[in-house]
């Protein structure tokens, strides 16, 4: 099958949300023994995760965290306070077990993978998945970031890790990436989707001061009008000033949406493969959770573009899926209150109608 085929029929297969059972939901949450509306976002969750899911009741453990890593060409431009060889380094502390990811999956019982999908260097490890499209992007200050044929194959990676996390019983998908420079691509993403200004979506990204911002800026305005993406195509966007992570984690939400799986997105560069999803095709929206708001200034407008909002701000700009990690026990508190709260009627509680027909 090519590339082509195999990124379109998992597309054409994405279906709309369950009305229906969405408004089972709805009412169900309603016989739950609380004021209506008064669990908020979670009741909103609990309706999405049934629309989702095509179950009233249904499971969200165990997630299954998938962190995509990959160098970018652009860093050698000094646009991130790291190193490019940290990207090669964390892979070996995810697989050794010392991230932060690796604590929080640890905590929520997720299934964790680590994916090598464009990192610079060979790794040995028996842990790690090889998924190696290319060493990673070309630097697209001067060149197209990757081939057309790079992209599609980085997105059917991701795909096909999904697919293999929810085979393995994940019956909710983290996606987490490593990758230095990538805050850079994101901005380059999300302003050509968005619409928004090179300037109002870069940020500090690791941590870099604000004269380096100011020459990140300038080196994603050039790049932007030199290889001009078209907002449109997400392939294209990808190819020109793309990452090969990003494009991993935008195959694997596309393919959880296509399986009906809940997508907990972490941050800001999560949520431009997000948005690549959404170019690709719109109902992915409605497969998505924000778990959190990241400090990176452009986050916000991605989100904004989803019209998503976050479950947690605590002022995390990490990555990994960390935030993701941090969010998921709210979706299973949602499950959990469906399932385990008692109704009016099973409480012998007088609901608010009855009590005004008094
Ligand atoms: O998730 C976020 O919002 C986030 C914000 C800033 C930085 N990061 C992480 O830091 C790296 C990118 O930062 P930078 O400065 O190298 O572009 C990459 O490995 C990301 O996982 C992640
Ligand atoms: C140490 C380090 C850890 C990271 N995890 C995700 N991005 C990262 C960037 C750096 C620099």
């Amino acid at each position: 099958m090519t590339s082509n085929i195999k990124i379109q029929e998992t597309l054409q297969s994405i279906q709309n949300l369950n009305d229906e059972k969405m408004q089972e939901a709805r009412e169900y949450v309603n016989s739950l023994t609380k004021p209506i509306g008064s669990l908020g976002k979670l009741e909103e969750l609990a309706i999405q995760l049934a629309g989702i899911t095509n179950q009233v009741f249904p499971e969200v453990t165990p997630p299954g965290i998938i962190v995509f890593a990959a160098d970018h060409g652009i860093s050698e431009m000094g646009v991130s306070a790291y190193p490019k060889e940290v990207t090669t380094q964390m892979v070996y502390n995810f697989l050794n077990g010392g991230a932060a990811i690796n604590v929080f999956a640890k905590q929520i019982n997720a299934f964790l993978k680590i994916v090598d999908i464009g990192v610079a260097e060979d790794i040995n490890h028996n842990e790690l998945i090889n998924k190696k499209v290319k060493y990673g992007t070309n630097n697209y200050a001067h060149e197209n970031a990757m081939t057309e044929e790079d992209a599609k194959q980085a997105l059917i990676a991701g795909m096909d890790m999904a697919q293999q996390m929810i085979e393995e019983g994940a019956k909710c998908i983290i996606v987490g990436e490593m990758g230095i420079g990538n805050t850079a691509t994101a901005s380059a993403i999300v302003s050509v989707i968005t619409g928004c200004s090179v300037e109002e979506v870069v940020g500090l990204g690791t941590g870099i001061s604000d004269e380096a911002r100011n020459k990140k800026v300038s080196i994603i305005s050039k790049a932007l009008s030199e290889r001009k993406p078209n907002r449109k195509d997400a392939i294209d966007i990808l190819t020109k000033v793309g990452g090969l992570e990003i494009a991993g984690m935008t195959g694997a939400i596309i393919k959880a949406a296509e399986q009906r799986v809940p997508v907990i997105l972490d941050g800001f560069i999560s949520t431009a493969a997000a948005l690549l999803a959404v170019v690709l095709e719109e109902k992915v929206n409605d497969y998505l959770t924000a778990g959190h708001m990241s400090k990176e200034q452009g986050h916000i407008h991605a989100l904004a573009y989803l019209h998503k909002s976050p479950l947690l701000e605590l002022d995390l700009r990490l990555g990994e899926g960390t935030g993701a990690a941090l969010a998921f026990p709210l979706l299973e508190t949602a499950t959990r209150m469906m399932k385990e709260m008692a109704t009016f009627q099973s409480a012998g509680i007088t609901t608010e109608s009855e009590s005004s027909k008094i």
